[in-house]
């Protein structure tokens, strides 16, 4: 699909930091309103699009459904009971505030939807495709050859965005996969040290593939803007759908 749409400069595949790939247009018509199809069905209760309440109280603009495991802030950690922020006794992740859980804790109680083989199938080739044969190493071999087991659906009303953060609640290397789809975004990449700059500003469009691995797992990354009303009309979609795929490592 690249430069498909009369682009005066087709879009081009890009490492925007290494091991962070964007490749434009990689979801083709047919595939992007599967998928919006697929996430319209995930969005229906039970355990369907929830608002996230951040650890000081704020909501989220952005609204969430997950697969496979639940990502939430919760009262204490799940695995040692303690609403401490370190804790090196704790038998299992400790990610407090954050976990992954089997339900939906910070809303209806439901069970998690489960994460569909298609959908980890698809991650796979997304990972082939943006790397090539020589993807970069990963920091350690955890999780390298485990199957992509969770997905968070972020969904952008106008207005709605989300700060910089790191996604590291997992416990595998694995790269991230994200999906866009709607009204394009400006992306913001930055670094692993510091949640400040250096950082860089991309479009995603929909349709666009960005993954990031290796060196760049790591990195802070957020969304602080979308585009209202630049959904392409065909999808059928006001506001913008991205969906991350990922290992658990659980
Ligand atoms: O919406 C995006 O493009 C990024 C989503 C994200 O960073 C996340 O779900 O952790
Ligand atoms: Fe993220």
């Amino acid at each position: 699909m690249n430069g498909a749409n009369g682009e005066l400069f087709p879009r081009e595949r890009s490492e925007v930091a290494p091991g962070a790939v964007h490749v434009p247009g990689w979801l083709d018509e047919a595939r992007a309103r599967e998928l919006l199809s697929a996430c319209r069905a995930w969005a229906k209760p039970p355990a369907g699009l929830r608002t996230v309440r951040l650890p000081g109280g704020a909501e989220m603009s952005v609204r969430q459904v997950c697969l496979g495991r639940h990502w939430a802030v919760v009262p204490r950690c799940p695995s040692c009971g303690r609403a401490v922020r370190e804790n090196p006794d704790c038998p299992g992740p400790h990610g407090y505030p954050y976990a992954y859980t089997r339900t939906v804790v910070d809303g209806d109680g439901a069970p998690v939807k489960p994460f569909p083989a298609w959908l980890g199938a698809l991650a796979r080739q997304a990972v082939a495709d943006a790397y090539g044969p020589t993807p970069p190493r990963q920091r350690s071999g955890i999780g390298e050859t485990a199957d992509y087991d969770i997905a968070l659906v972020n969904f952008y009303a106008a207005g709605a965005r989300m700060g910089m953060h790191q996604d590291h609640d997992e416990r595998s290397a694995a790269p991230v996969v994200s999906l866009s789809l709607g009204d394009s975004c400006v992306f913001r990449f930055g670094n692993t040290r510091t949640r400040p700059r250096p950082w860089t500003d991309i479009e995603l469009r929909s349709g666009d593939l960005f993954v990031f691995g290796g060196p760049s797992r790591l990195a802070f990354h957020g969304v602080p803007r979308t585009h209202p009303g630049t959904a392409p009309p065909e999808l059928g979609l006001t506001g913008r759908l991205n969906i991350t795929l990922r290992v658990s490592g659980l």
